[in-house]
């Protein structure tokens, strides 16, 4: 209404003033842009409600038989240093398969090139018999395959679950449609499974950390994946928010999920995975279950070569 007082009203008054009349048109428009972005007459936000429960049969991530991640051969370079070389992973439906090395190990590149992120230098990503190497990170998270980052990235002053909707649409990139009756399903499920539903309506950026960590993890499941990658989920999380973020991502794989999780903390790895690899200047040192990675010379020569890492004291209290 504003705007129709101000382009009916203000012809009239700008009349004497024919010439500059553009002029003005534009000036007003810039300041308005600049000092309300939100409009001059902020509309209400439209919220939605949510179901009041999920359907029980319904589940957050369910997974075919075929559902499995299969890297080979990814290779990535940065000018002169090569993050990843000739890099191999499997994950099965089902498994947590965890990705460990130093800083600089080359563990966020190999996540980033097989989301599509960056492209690898060479090497395949097949998803579910599907190859997704080469496409844009929307294509792979619609084929199958959501990730969360090693820094939050929610919408602080989006609600809890209007960022979980995000997730749904991040599926079919339908953002430009109103939420329909099985997207909210989803978002209710996705909340109450990671045990936020009661914080659905709050602001995401008034979350306590862990909470925060659990969002995330929410809207990744809200697009469906059948292959879910973890950069250090519990980064900065207290030990009982780490323990309860490793409780989910168990509960996550039981659903069928194929589940890589790259995480420092190596006593809480070697506790959750089926399957560990050791990454050492973007190569696969040691690939196998973590009793065997325990036990091997290379992991253990690497990870005590390094003298006053946080990680070593770790890595000797773990492989004891
Ligand atoms: N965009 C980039 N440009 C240039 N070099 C990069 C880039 N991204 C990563 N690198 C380099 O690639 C190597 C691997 O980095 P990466 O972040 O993948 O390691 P990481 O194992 O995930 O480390 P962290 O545990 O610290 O997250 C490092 O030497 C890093 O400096």
């Amino acid at each position: 209404m504003v705007g129709a007082i101000v382009i009916v009203a203000l012809p009239e008054a700008l009349r004497t003033v024919q010439e500059y009349r553009g002029l003005f048109f534009a000036l007003l428009l810039i300041v308005i842009v600049i000092l309300r972005p939100q409009g001059v007459w902020p509309a209400r936000p439209r919220r939605f409600r949510l179901p009041a429960r999920a359907p029980a049969e319904a589940r957050p991530a369910p997974a075919g038989p075929g559902a499995l991640l299969a890297v080979d051969g990814l290779s990535r370079e940065f000018g002169g240093v090569t993050a990843v070389e000739d890099l191999r992973l499997r994950a099965a439906a089902g498994q947590v398969v965890s990705v460990i090395g130093p800083n600089g190990a080359g563990k966020t590149t190999a996540f980033n090139c097989i989301t599509g992120l960056i492209p690898p230098s060479s090497g395949t990503v097949v998803l579910a018999g599907r190859r997704v190497r080469g496409l844009p990170p929307h294509r792979v998270a619609a084929a199958g395959l959501a990730r969360t980052f090693q820094s939050i990235r929610l919408f602080d002053e989006m609600t809890v679950a209007e960022n979980v909707l995000i997730g749904r649409f991040a599926r079919d990139r339908a953002l430009l449609r109103p939420p329909r009756r099985a997207d909210l399903d989803a978002v209710r499920r996705c909340l109450d499974f990671v045990g936020l539903a009661g914080a659905a309506d709050r602001p995401a950026g008034g979350l306590p950390y862990g909470d925060r960590r659990r969002l995330e993890i929410a809207r990744a499941l809200a697009a469906e994946p059948r292959a879910l990658l973890l950069d250090e989920p519990a980064a900065g999380a207290n030990p009982t928010e780490k323990r309860a973020l490793m409780e989910l991502i168990a509960r996550i794989s039981g659903l069928g999920t194929a589940v890589v999780l790259i995480e420092h903390d190596v006593a809480l790895v070697m506790s959750i995975s089926d399957r560990v690899t050791v990454l050492e200047h973007g190569r696969a040192i040691a690939e196998g279950p973590p009793g065997e990675i325990r036990a091997d010379p290379r992991v253990i020569a690497a990870y005590l070569g390094v003298p006053d890492d946080p990680e070593t004291d770790l890595v000797t209290e773990v492989l004891g």
